[in-house]
């Protein structure tokens, strides 16, 4: 069947004027590993400047003081982890139990590196995390051992491939992935009606299975270090504001490229890094994003 190209972009739910934090998602990241602060930093911060009202990052201990100090404005929360710097999932299990209880949305994977309990760590949040989830990066890789799992997940799931990450995936070549990539990124999401699928590069896609959308805002500049990161941020913050996964996860992309486009116009393409489109998020929210009125009836349901 033909996919629904989809091409109007979702608005963001207005404020209220006596919102609180609690109003605006509760994010818990799972990120970081040994040489990889930086990829739990920017997802953090990244989750903050799309408008999350709280977001605890939960990361190796070994790198917990580092992801600290670049933002004061997220929580962080030490994992026991390997003599690799990488998380030890068995230890970790209780603190995560208790985090993923106060979230709204677990992001899992930017910087986790690759490991035998990054994958359990994977297959315990699309088994039994219960909230929605955005996987990437290391998630995704671990996911690529046991792809099995996307049959199981049981809440909505935005998962946010490279095309190199894709072919791991799907177990075809990086070539194949980016030549057919609509029909491709689709057959994945259809496997699951929880399951959009964004497959990222310019242009990136998402799609729900039967419906489409080709982001139009981005730039070369963005082929950067950490850019992706900045990404799952924002995906996991539009959940967290309460949009559906395919519209999440279409606004993240709108709004994530723009803020690129914004930080080109700045800085040109060529010195352009991701804390740069990190940074711009703000000022693509403010100027490139409309608002949609809340519905008070359902706002004010105790
Ligand atoms: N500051 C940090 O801590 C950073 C940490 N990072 C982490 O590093 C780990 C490894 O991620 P990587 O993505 O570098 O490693 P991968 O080995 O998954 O991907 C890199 C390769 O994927 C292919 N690829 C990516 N985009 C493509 C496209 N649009 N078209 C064709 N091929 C494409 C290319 O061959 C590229 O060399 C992840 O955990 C990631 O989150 C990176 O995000 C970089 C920044
Ligand atoms: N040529 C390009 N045009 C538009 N966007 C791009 C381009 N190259 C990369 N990007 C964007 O930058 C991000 C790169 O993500 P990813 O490959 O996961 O990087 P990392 O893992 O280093 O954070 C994606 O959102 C992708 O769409
Ligand atoms: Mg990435």
């Amino acid at each position: 069947m033909a996919l629904k190209r989809v091409e109007s972009i979702p608005r963001l739910l207005k404020r209220s004027p006596d919102g609180h934090k609690g109003n605006y998602g509760s994010i818990l990241i799972i990120a970081g590993g040994r040489g990889m602060a930086g990829a739990a930093a920017l997802c953090g911060a990244s989750a903050l400047r799309s408008g999350s009202g709280l977001v605890r990052v939960a990361c190796p201990a070994e790198v917990q003081p580092t992801v600290a100090s670049f933002e004061p404005s997220y929580m962080t929360y030490p994992l026991p982890c390997d003599g690799e710097g990488l998380v030890d999932f068995a230890a970790s299990r209780p603190v995560l139990e208790k985090l993923v209880q106060k979230a709204d949305v677990v992001a899992v994977g930017p910087g986790l590196g690759e490991s035998d309990d990054v994958l359990e760590l994977v297959r315990w949040a699309v088994e039994s995390a219960g909230k929605p989830l955005v996987l990437d990066a290391d998630a995704l890789n671990a996911l690529a051992k046991d792809v099995g799992l996307v049959d199981r997940l049981e809440t909505p799931t935005v998962v946010t491939p490279h095309p190199g990450e894709f072919a791991r995936l799907t177990g075809m070549t990086t070539k194949l992935a980016k030549a057919e990539r609509e029909p491709r990124s689709a057959a994945f999401a259809a496997r699951n009606a929880n399951l959009v699928v964004v497959l990222k590069g310019g242009g990136t896609l998402v799609t729900d299975g039967d419906r489409v959308y080709v982001n139009t805002t981005g730039n070369p500049g963005m082929a950067t270090g950490g850019a992706g990161d900045v990404l799952t941020g924002v995906v996991a913050a539009m959940l967290g504001q309460k949009l559906a996964a395919f519209e999440a996860a279409q606004l993240a992309v709108y709004a994530h490229g723009l803020a690129g486009d914004i930080a080109r116009d700045d800085s040109g393409e060529v010195g352009l890094i991701a804390g740069d489109i990190a940074d711009a998020l703000p000022d693509a929210f403010h100027h490139g994003v409309r608002e949609q009125e809340i519905d008070e009836e359902e706002d004010d349901v105790e």
